[in-house]
């Protein structure tokens, strides 16, 4: 190992009293290419090893009337990794003996033959190279152990907690007083799959991986984690503990789950940005009890989105009770959503405990909220202001908390100004408003809409229908749908039970649809066609969506059966 060293980037001090001694011995040294300086006594060599440290020092016991053992002992008090040689004129042996219990490498007997010299300064070296490469090594495992942000925990042969670092600590709570401790015996804040995990490989002598399974940190928060084990065995094969390596990969899961689309939501369906945005402030808006009004035609799930809002925030283990406003007459609509006494109008027999009560601790769904009378929209303006309200007949207030969650496809703005809407109402209700898209402004979603559905009523009729035919999709597709998600789910209910083959086609489309399709695109052929939204459907595309039936294709299109055969002689003359 020494010969590919380099002698000259090794430092020897040789300190010695006689100047013959350390003039051979340091030109033996200089001829070999080693750096050398010389003293002649402790003073002088203690003020060489003060200016820089040296690898190796060869050091007579005998310095004219001190003691050269207690320049070793100095030697390795300010320099631990330097080699120390003594040289002795007379082989006391208990001298040496001391000197290497001491620290010293080894010892030369004056004589000293160049040979013996070289060779032992030479080993001495080399032993002390490889010191420092472990050492170097030790520490750079250690400040990897410390600085690595994922835990390391390990047990000895006994199972016991032999060493972790500080991201164990963190994670898993352990700390320096549970070193030594049965690993299985400690008592910490996760479910102990780790632990387990780990004493399980030392045991079999095998390496173990656990994929993403949920655990609790020091805090007790749940947190997501991965883990793998392996036995550490030493060079005879024995295994002597084992080592554990766990990621939290909490953030990771977190991100994941963002940045991945969802299809479905809480039973919402929509692939589209406006459905996906929906998702992401549905998600923001579950732990804040804040009134939500949720804007958006009929049809558009708005009560699938109050009950999601419900589903995912912190009240969803309360009751969601829903009323719809515009159902009920003025009377009836405030007993219900209050509660009334007996006797409190005719007809109130019994007592009632009104959907306010009801919705104690949990939410209560407002549909409709725009048709109410100003009579109950005072009294719903007190319970959201004060969170009390009296039931009808009784003068006694009750408390409740309830989260309010109200909808509407009218515009409540719009109202205020008219003067059927209370102001301190709309902006009581309107604290944070979600707007549901219409179906038309989200085609995208009409693939993964009609799938749903479709697996909707295959459950419902026992049927076994795999998807639509390409022109009833070109249908959805040109459709207005004034009725939105509502009227895409009856069409596909109609189909369902129409449909003779496993694909709904277009003769088993509500005929209403493919009325609407007709009266929108009439005379799209020949007719230049006033500026719309939507391009008129042409020829082509019909004959597409008719699988190219021409009599149907007409019947789309609106015109006669004459008019495509001559539209058809004329492309194919062009
Ligand atoms: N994005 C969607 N994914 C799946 N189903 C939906 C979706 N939107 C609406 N629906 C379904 O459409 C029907 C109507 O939805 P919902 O009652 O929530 O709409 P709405 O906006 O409250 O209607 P209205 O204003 O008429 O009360 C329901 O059967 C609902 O399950």
């Amino acid at each position: 190992m020494i010969s590919v060293m380099q002698p000259s980037s090794f430092r020897i001090l040789l300190v010695d009293d006689e100047e013959g001694i350390r003039f051979t011995l340091g030109c033996l040294l200089k001829k070999e290419g080693f750096r050398v300086e010389v003293a002649a006594g402790r003073g002088e060599a203690l003020a060489l090893l003060a200016a820089a440290p040296f690898d190796l020092a060869l050091v007579d016991i005998m310095l004219a009337g001190e003691s050269g053992i207690g320049l070793l002992g100095d030697i390795k008090s300010m320099y631990p990794s330097t080699q120390v040689i003594m040289i002795t004129g007379r082989p006391e042996v208990d001298t040496a003996a001391e000197a290497v219990r001491l620290g010293a490498f080894d010892y030369l007997t004056k004589p000293i033959r160049h040979e013996t010299l070289m060779a032992v300064s030479r080993h001495a070296l080399s032993a002390k190279k490889m010191n420092d490469e472990r050492e170097l090594y030790r520490a750079n495992l250690d400040a990897i152990f410390r600085t690595v942000t994922d835990s390391i925990v390990m047990v000895d042969r006994e199972g016991c907690l032999a060493q972790f670092n500080a991201a164990a600590g963190h994670l898993c709570g352990l700390n320096g007083d549970m070193i030594g401790m049965d690993l299985a015996a400690l008592n910490l804040s996760c479910n102990g799959m780790c632990a387990a995990t780990l004493l399980e490989t030392l045991r079999r002598n095998v390496p173990q991986e656990l994929r993403r399974f949920e655990c609790r940190n020091r805090e007790g928060k749940p947190r997501v984690a991965s883990f793998t084990s392996t036995p550490v065995v030493d060079a005879d094969g024995t295994v002597d503990g084992a080592v554990a390596v766990i990621r939290d990969e909490t953030r990771l899961v977190d991100l994941e789950r963002s940045l991945r689309t969802r299809s479905t939501y809480h039973n919402i369906v929509g692939n589209s940005a406006p459905m996906q945005r929906l998702f992401a402030l549905i998600e923001a808006l579950a732990d804040v009890p804040t009134t939500v009004l949720i804007n958006g035609e009929s049809g558009t799930g708005k009560e699938l989105v109050a009950a999601a809002l419900h589903a995912t925030g912190a009240r969803s283990g309360g009751p969601f009770v829903k009323v719809n406003c515009s159902a009920l007459s003025e009377s009836l609509l405030e007993s219900e959503l209050f509660g009334h006494v007996r006797g409190a109008f005719t007809g109130a027999i019994a007592d009632k405990v009104g959907r306010f009560q009801k919705a104690h601790g949990g939410t209560l769904f407002l549909d409709e909220i725009g048709d109410i009378s100003s009579a109950v929209q005072m009294r719903l303006l007190r319970v959201l202001q004060e969170s009390e309200f009296e039931r009808v007949g009784e003068s006694t207030p009750l408390r409740v908390d309830v989260r309010i969650i109200a909808a509407t496809n009218q515009n409540l703005a719009d109202k205020v100004s008219q003067g059927t809407f209370r102001q301190d109402l709309f902006y009581r209700l309107n604290v944070v408003r979600v707007v549901l898209p219409a179906l038309r402004e989200r085609l995208d979603d009409l693939e993964p809409l009609v799938a749903h559905f479709i697996a909707k009523f295959n459950v419902k009729f026992g049927r076994d229908i795999t998807g639509v035919s390409s022109d009833a999709m070109a249908v959805f597709h040109r459709h207005d749908w004034p009725g939105n998600v509502r009227e895409l789910e009856h069409a596909i209910e109609h189909a369902s039970i129409l449909c003779k083959s496993d694909i709904i086609s277009l003769s088993d489309l509500p005929q209403d649809l493919l009325d609407s399709l007709r009266a929108d695109d009439a005379s799209p052929v020949d007719a230049p066609v006033a500026p719309s939204s939507r391009p008129p459907l042409t020829l082509e595309e019909a004959l597409v969506m008719t699988g190219g039936n021409k009599s149907r294709a007409a019947d789309l299109l609106g015109i006669s059966r004459r008019t495509v055969y001559r539209h058809l002689e004329e492309c194919q003359s062009k």
